[in-house]
């Protein structure tokens, strides 16, 4: 299990770079990922949100008491977006016990390789399309409060920035 970063930190602003080869490390990232998500629990991760810049991300929308379904997704790219949009109240384990509703598209198609590096694409809706897209752009360093409006987002961030000092200070 990894430690999570946080808001503000600056880390959730890089924009990650592509995975070159996937090989035995990757997959144990993505297998510490996965680990990290269900112990939060969280339905997905990217793994910037453990400091690590790389353009891989891990989900499970299964639901409570079903199989679980781990998903691996390593450098994915949104190659289609549907016109129709959807809203989810949606959360993020960098921005804990904060939620807001965010408006995206409601079915996107998605390019990816998967853990062995297989070429896949996959059709996704209703959560899982929310999930991906949350997901993408925590790789491309945007997080959801991008979304709210200006004056949210700056209380959404003084809150934070000012809990990360007291975290701090206690530390100390
Ligand atoms: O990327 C993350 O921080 C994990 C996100 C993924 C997510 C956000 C919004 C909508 C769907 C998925 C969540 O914090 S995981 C916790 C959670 C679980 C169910 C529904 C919403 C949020
Ligand atoms: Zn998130």
């Amino acid at each position: 299990i990894k430690p999570l970063i946080i808001l503000p930190d600056p880390i959730l602003r890089q924009v990650s770079t592509p995975v070159e080869t996937i090989d035995a490390d990757i997959r144990r990232l993505a297998d510490d990922m996965l680990e990290t998500m269900y112990d939060a629990p969280g339905i997905g991760l990217a793994a910037i949100q453990i400091g690590v810049p790389r353009r891989l991300l891990v989900l499970d929308v299964s639901k409570e008491g079903e199989e679980k379904t781990p998903l691996v997704f390593i450098n994915p790219k949104i190659v289609k977006s549907s016109e129709e949009r959807s809203v989810y109240e949606e959360g993020c384990l960098s921005i804990p016990d904060y939620y807001a509703e965010v408006e995206r598209p409601a079915a996107i198609a998605v390019e990816y390789l998967d853990r062995d590096g297989k070429q896949q694409s996959v059709e996704a809706d209703g959560l899982l399309a929310t999930c991906l897209q949350h997901e993408i752009d925590h790789l491309n360093g945007v997080l959801f409060i991008d979304y709210i409006s200006k004056l949210k987002r700056d209380m959404v961030i003084r809150k934070f920035t000012k809990a990360a000092k007291t975290r701090g200070a206690k530390a100390i």
